[in-house]
């Protein structure tokens, strides 16, 4: 299977207050339908590497690349766009917009690319609700559904460009276990079926151990890649 995602010699140090070498020549691949997770104590650098991994933070050293492109020093506007269009994010928290209906939330993503009309925007937003078995709550507003509800309506925001890649930071940190176990399935469908690469930071080992691999990290180095 082809890389999807490559990380080579990601080494990053915080300078202030003091210097802080973080990351320490992170090197691993995520392969096309791999769904991996990454584990490690608190404070050992998990969200700092996902940070640079989902280009948001530009400020390391080392080589990026997304789908064979190098991404590395690619100037913010360019990023901004590979990260809309290719990288889909879901967090421990949901940041849906309250007063908006959970399509319009959906949808949100897909109105910056431009490169489908509102109606193609809508009926794939509704299609990706189905998919996560939520169309029903479609012109509900997302300040009027569950958490676990919620946070299925930010994985289908997440997929409403096709993403090469789906990365979350603790996605089912603020859920129950009924939940959490939703939110795994769907991951694990989206990669044994659809073929989407996921790499997910999470504490949950029960999660972890239902991923295809385990990224363990210990103060800024990955310590074992099975
Ligand atoms: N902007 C910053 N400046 C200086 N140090 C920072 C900064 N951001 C994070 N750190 C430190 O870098 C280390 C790694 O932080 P990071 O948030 O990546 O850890 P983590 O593994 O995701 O932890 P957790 O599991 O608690 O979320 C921590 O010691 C943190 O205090």
């Amino acid at each position: 299977m082809k890389p999807i995602l490559e990380a080579r010699h990601i080494d990053k140090h915080f300078r202030k207050p003091v210097d802080f070498h973080v990351l320490k020549d992170i090197n691993f691949d995520v392969k096309a339908g791999e769904f991996v997770s990454i584990m490690g104590k608190s404070g050992c650098g998990k969200s700092t590497l996902l940070y640079i991994l989902s280009t948001m933070d530009r400020d390391y050293q080392g080589e990026l690349f997304l789908n064979a492109e190098l991404l590395t020093g690619q100037p913010p506007n360019k990023l901004a766009f590979v990260r809309n269009k290719h990288i889909g994010f879901v967090f421990q928290f949901h940041y849906l917009l309250p007063e908006f209906s959970v399509l319009e939330n959906v949808m949100l993503p897909a109105r910056k690319l431009a490169e489908c009309s509102p109606q193609q925007i809508r009926a794939n937003a509704l299609h990706k609700l189905e998919m996560l078995h939520i169309s029903h709550l479609a012109q509900k507003k997302a300040s009027r559904i569950s958490g676990g509800e919620k946070q299925r309506v930010a994985i289908a925001r997440a997929l409403i460009n096709d993403p090469l890649i789906i990365m979350g930071d603790e996605p089912t940190g603020n859920l129950d276990s009924h939940n959490s176990d939703n939110v795994l399935k769907i991951f694990r469908q989206l990669s044994d079926e659809q073929g989407l690469s996921l790499l997910i930071v999470t504490h949950d080992l029960d999660f972890a151990n239902q991923t295809d691999r385990i990224i363990t990290m210990e103060d800024g180095r990955i310590i074992s890649l099975n």
